[in-house]
């Protein structure tokens, strides 16, 4: 699949000429959670990340390893089943917070109280929930397309996710977000995910239909994101200075020709020490790469 396929015109054409097989054929409840325990698989295995864990690395954590993350993610299999399931069954927003809330007590026992996943549990729960109500509504052949999400998402959801953004966090992230004036995750949710799917999802599709293998694609996926989104980790732990150097950065090797630039890979490990150094991690941009890996596995591109 290519670029093009995620605008109308694309998509049509694909649908005549001979289509690839999509990864998740059948879009179950139970292929939708699958796709998003292999989506922060995805995020978990792209090595270098600057200041994120890695299957190599610690990265900015001294508490946390990939063994942290595995427990988490299978610690949350059942719940990206069942939200995918009561977002099928059309369940308003206080079922899909209980069952997010039930999910950080389990990610919180899997890692003796690590908070490997919150943000994640959060966004990519939502998206499953919108591909539950996707599947059921929606009767249409072939590939599904990722602003199918996005309007079931707002449209179900929306008014609640506005809601909930008004609440004032009580989270490290949260705080430092509202008192440097930063668009944190809830707001993130309440406008439909815009850096995900008008930032992430079109780098990943572009990556791959430029020829770029997965990994270099995700590569250039994370620093797309970290160039425009108000990261509340990176806020909570650099302030300001920590967030505008952490999109600085991303915007400059964007600017040398990103993953496909010559030497790509040893800048990135660079950038990846210096992030180390200043103890910055982009956890907010590594759950927008783990739910843009996700979306292209529910729309057929693995
Ligand atoms: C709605 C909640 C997610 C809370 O949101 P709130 O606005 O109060 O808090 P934030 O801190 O802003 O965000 C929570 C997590 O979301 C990720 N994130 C950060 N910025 C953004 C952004 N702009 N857009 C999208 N997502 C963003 C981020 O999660 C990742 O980082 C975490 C690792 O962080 P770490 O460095 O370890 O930092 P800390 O734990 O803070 O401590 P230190 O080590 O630094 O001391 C990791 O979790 C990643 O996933 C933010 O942390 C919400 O929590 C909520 O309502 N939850 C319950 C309900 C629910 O989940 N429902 C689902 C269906 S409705
Ligand atoms: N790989 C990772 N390292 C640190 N924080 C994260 N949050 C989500 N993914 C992460």
């Amino acid at each position: 699949m290519n670029a093009a396929a995620f605008s109308p015109e694309g998509a049509r054409s694909l649908n005549a000429a001979k289509r690839p097989l999509p990864l998740v054929e059948r879009l179950t409840p139970a292929a939708i959670g699958r796709a998003a325990t292999l989506a922060l698989h995805d995020e978990l295995a792209l090595t270098p990340k600057p200041g994120l864990v890695t299957l190599v690395d610690n990265g900015s954590h001294d508490d946390m390893d990939a063994h942290t993350f595995m427990r988490s993610l299978f610690s949350l299999r059942g719940y990206f089943v069942r939200i995918a399931e009561a977002g099928h069954a059309g369940a308003d927003f206080a079922v899909l917070e209980r069952c997010g809330i039930e999910a950080e007590a389990r990610m919180l026992a899997a890692t003796r109280g690590i908070n490997t996943h919150r943000g994640a549990i959060f966004m990519l729960g939502l998206l499953c929930a919108a591909a539950g109500a996707v599947s059921r509504e929606c009767e249409c052949e072939g590939p599904w397309q990722p602003a199918q999400l996005r309007d079931v998402l707002r449209r179900h959801w929306g008014a609640a996710l506005l809601a909930r953004s008004r609440r004032v966090s009580t989270l490290p992230g949260g705080i430092a977000a509202r008192r440097l004036g930063l668009r944190g995750a809830s707001e993130e949710a309440a406008l439909g995910f815009p850096v995900l799917f008008e930032t992430a999802v079109p780098a990943l599709a572009r990556g791959l239909a430029n020829g770029l293998t997965p990994q270099l694609a995700r590569l250039d996926t994370l620093f797309h994101v970290m160039a425009v989104l108000d990261d509340s980790n990176l806020a909570h732990r650099g302030g300001l200075a920590g967030l505008r150097h952490a999109q600085d950065t991303a915007r400059n090797f964007i600017d040398g020709g990103g993953a496909a630039g010559e030497g790509a890979l040893a800048q990135a490990q660079g950038i990846a020490e210096d992030f180390v150094a200043r103890r910055l991690s982009p956890g907010g941009a590594a759950d927008t790469l783990a739910a843009a890996c996700w979306v292209m596995r529910i729309c057929g591109v693995s």
